[in-house]
């Protein structure tokens, strides 16, 4: 099928690669011409396994296209998707100022009825905004001659679709590839029959094809990530309970997650979640809810744990080097808010690293992929940092380590060589990577999460 996707990030570039991997003609558009440009040079402005290859595959065979022009994209589409940002919003709501502009240049340049599928995360009524925008413009041009009753009336019968985007940062393309399962919610059985097909490669069989009204499938989403951020506060509010009656976290979790109805993904408490879409989601549910006149009690104190998670975390190292970090080095390892992603939005290293700092602290920062956008963005404003290319040059001289990201290579690193390095053998582990009695058998003074 031919397909556009306006809006190339994330969500958008790993739809559009993947669709043109299935044999669809896809092109991807933004509004940020540098993005474009980079994309065109083979330049994947995003790391994301597997991403890159199959970009580049796609370009070169001529099936992935990129462009700034939107309006030659809705021309030779029947299929367009709407993958732009939702940012949280000053009240909380997400922002939806980039898919209604979005909505509005379709509306203003559709040449014939398109099935429209928002999949940027949408609070619930979305749907009716984005088929009201386009009516608008429609209608605009209908009293500005541009277009004859006749095609009005043809134009008209475009359609508004939700597909909800499940796919996590670090394994995207496999997601999306494999996913587990596929939502749409559709009002017009054409159209639901339409992305049936077009998702036929990726189901397989249709039992994962899972269809259902609109609203119900904007809110699938914005339940799905309140409920895995859940998992992580209870988690983490068990965690320190866990610390405060001498139990040790890392057994619990097991105890609990061998029983299948509980299960063992999403209950590894840490530094709380971080990213761009778990603390925009879960505060986006609240008042969406709020809204709706129900008080979302759930969710609100997910969102309370989450913040505070960061605060006692930092209190084991405050409690161990005081107050005033003066004089004090600290080497951090892993940057990002998860492994396998250079992405920084909302990462627990951000505050944990501003909070230290502001106490007179100097960090030595390293994560494998993430330097260049904390140093270019994110902790540009951040004087007492430096970074390294290696894991164990940061560490000379270092008053302790802080794990902050569980990446593969921070798994089994060589302690011995930490030690030589660390000025005192210290590690704070806000991942729970480590063995306690190892550690504590070689001479390091050990923290983690959950665990006296
Ligand atoms: N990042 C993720 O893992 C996931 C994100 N989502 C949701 O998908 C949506 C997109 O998220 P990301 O891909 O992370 O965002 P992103 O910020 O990485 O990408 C959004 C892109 O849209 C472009 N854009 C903005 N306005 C535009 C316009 N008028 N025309 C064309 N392009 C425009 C921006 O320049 C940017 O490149 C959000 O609603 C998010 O909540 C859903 C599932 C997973
Ligand atoms: O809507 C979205 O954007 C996406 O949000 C999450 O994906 P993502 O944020 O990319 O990454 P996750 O693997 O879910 O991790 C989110 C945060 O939770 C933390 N986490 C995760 C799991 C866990 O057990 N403990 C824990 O602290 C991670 O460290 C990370 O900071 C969801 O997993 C995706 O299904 C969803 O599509």
């Amino acid at each position: 099928m031919n397909l556009a996707i306006i809006g190339t990030g994330y969500v958008g570039l790993v739809t559009g690669a993947c669709m043109a991997q299935m044999g669809n003609n896809v092109i991807c558009v933004d509004i940020d011409e540098q993005k474009i440009d980079k994309l065109k040079k083979g330049i994947i402005p995003i790391y994301e396994p597997g991403l890159e290859e199959i970009v580049k595959e796609n370009f070169k065979i001529g099936t992935l296209h990129f462009s700034t022009d939107i309006k030659e994209a809705l021309n030779k589409s029947e299929i367009v998707f709407i993958a732009v940002g939702t940012p949280q919003g000053e009240d909380g709501s997400a922002d939806l100022q980039y898919v209604l502009a979005v909505a509005k240049d379709i509306g203003r340049y559709m040449t014939h009825p398109l099935i429209v599928v928002d999949k940027s995360t949408v609070p619930v009524g979305t749907a009716d905004k984005v088929r009201a925008t386009i009516q608008q413009e429609l209608q605009k041009r209908l009293e500005s001659g541009e277009i004859s009753q006749e095609k009005f009336n043809e134009l008209m019968e475009f359609d508004v679709v939700s597909n909800p985007e499940f796919l996590k940062e670090g394994d995207a393309v496999n997601d999306f590839m494999k996913p587990d399962r596929v939502v749409i919610g559709a009002d017009n059985p054409k159209s639901m029959e339409k992305l049936k097909e077009l998702y036929a490669p990726f189901t397989h069989s249709h039992e994962r094809f899972i269809g259902m009204d609109i609203r119900s499938a904007e809110l699938t989403k914005y339940a799905a990530n309140a409920m895995l951020a859940t998992k992580i506060s209870f988690m983490n509010e068990m965690a320190r309970i866990a610390e405060a009656v001498g139990a040790d976290i890392n057994k619990v979790r097991v105890g609990i997650g061998s029983d299948r109805r509980i299960g063992y993904s999403f209950i590894y408490p840490g530094v709380g979640y971080g990213g761009s879409c778990f603390p925009k989601d879960v505060k986006a549910l609240e008042k969406i809810a709020l809204d709706a006149g129900v008080e979302p009690k759930i969710v609100k104190a997910v969102e309370e744990v989450n913040r505070t998670q960061r605060e006692y975390f930092l209190s084991k190292i405050l409690n161990r080097f005081g107050e005033n970090l003066q004089g004090k080095r600290f080497a951090v390892w892993g940057l990002s808010f998860k492994p396998e992603t250079d992405d920084m939005r909302e990462a627990p290293s951000i505050t944990i690293i501003k909070a230290l700092t502001d106490r007179g602290a100097k960090i030595k920062a390293y994560d494998p992929k993430a330097m260049e956008e904390a140093k270019n963005f994110w902790l540009k404003n951040i004087k007492n940092i430096e970074y390294f290319d290696n894991k164990y040059d940061a560490l000379n001289d270092a008053d302790a380590m802080i794990l902050v990201t569980e990446w593969k290579e921070f798994r089994s690193p060589d302690f011995y060589e930490m030690q030589k390095r660390l000025k005192n053998p210290i590690i704070f582990d806000g991942r729970n990577q480590y063995n306690k009695e190892k550690l504590q058998g070689i001479g390091f003074e050990y923290y983690q999460i959950g665990v006296k």
